[in-house]
């Protein structure tokens, strides 16, 4: 957990990227988790891989401006994107 209550959780470091995996449910669950994840990327004008199906959406983080390494952007808009999850009671 993080000093602002923030938390990574769900997220792993592999050699791709930190990867989570969203429970959805449905897909109309799940497309209104991936637009608000989409919005907050926008804003950080950082973007994830977006692994989008019918009862789940598998998100990646890397920095590819950093030749395909995982930096504090990544670990910053995860930490919002668990933020935008919980929000929408997504189990991860
Ligand atoms: C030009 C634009 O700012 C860059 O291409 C941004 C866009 N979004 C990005 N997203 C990710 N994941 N990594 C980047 O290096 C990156 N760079």
């Amino acid at each position: 957990m993080m000093g602002d209550g923030s938390s990574t959780a769900g997220w792993t470091a592999t050699p791709g990227g930190l990867v989570a995996r969203f429970r959805t449910r449905t897909m109309v669950r799940g497309l209104e988790f991936v637009t608000r994840v989409v919005a907050a990327a926008e804003a950080a004008n950082h973007h994830p891989d977006i692994d989008f199906r019918y009862g789940s959406v598998v998100l990646t983080l890397i920095t590819h401006d950093a030749g395909d390494e995982i930096t504090e952007l990544d670990h910053r808009l995860a930490r919002e994107i668990s933020t935008i999850a919980s929000g929408l009671d997504l189990l991860s």
